[in-house]
């Protein structure tokens, strides 16, 4: 039998790392997930382009293939913002700001979007995987252990991220989604290639 996969997931973010952990190694093809806990420079745009640039700049500190990962959140009402801006945000605002922020728009809604980008190593061109989860900004409800998690409510689910049991949670998640993707791609890299 061939050896299980294994990629390095580079990320300052111990919740992140736990999520995919969790999520890669379950399943008919699991992958073993390592880590490095570097922080990497972020810089503006889109977040398609602040995760390229986030996993070049990775797989060049590490000297070898790696993944990272972007987390957005985008407010309808904004257009789109904070998105990838979102840490800044909730930084300064906390869950309250956050929804004060909305007060006055006629829509609450949002998209929380996870960007997972594949590096073959130093040089190489990153591949992007995204999954989106739709929901709504609400007053905090449920555990303050990760993030945004208590003012991001599930569309069709009536609860938080916060309120769900892990398993719930990386059962619809954005980026179990965007794992999903990712988790295809890995597997079907030709040997020795394969990371
Ligand atoms: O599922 C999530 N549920 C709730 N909150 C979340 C989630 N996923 C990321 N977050 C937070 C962390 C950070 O405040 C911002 C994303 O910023 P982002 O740059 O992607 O994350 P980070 O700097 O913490 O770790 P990394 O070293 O991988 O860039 O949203
Ligand atoms: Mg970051």
């Amino acid at each position: 039998m061939a050896a299980p996969l294994r990629i390095v997931f580079v990320t300052g973010n111990k919740n992140k790392l736990k999520e995919v952990k969790a999520i890669l190694s379950a399943g008919p093809t699991p992958i073993e997930v390592g880590s490095q806990a570097l922080d990497i420079p972020e810089i503006q745009g889109t977040t398609q382009d602040v995760s390229r640039e986030k996993c070049r700049r990775a797989a060049e500190l590490l000297g070898g293939p790696c993944i990272t990962e972007d987390t957005a959140l985008t407010f309808d009402a904004m257009h789109g913002l904070p998105g990838p801006y979102i840490k800044d945000f909730l930084q300064a605002l906390g869950h309250a700001g956050l929804n004060t922020m909305l007060d006055g728009f006629p829509t609450r809604r949002a998209t929380a979007i996870c960007t997972f980008a594949y590096s073959p190593g130093p040089g190489g061109e990153p591949v992007l995987f995204e999954g989106h989860t739709r929901g709504a900004i609400v007053h905090a409800r449920g555990p303050a252990v990760f993030g945004w998690d208590p003012v991001f409510e599930v569309e069709g689910t009536g609860r938080t991220y916060a309120e769900m049991a892990p398993a719930e949670k990386n059962g619809l998640s954005h980026r179990s989604k965007a794992l999903a993707k990712l988790r295809e791609y890995l597997v079907s890299l030709p040997l020795p290639s394969n990371p």
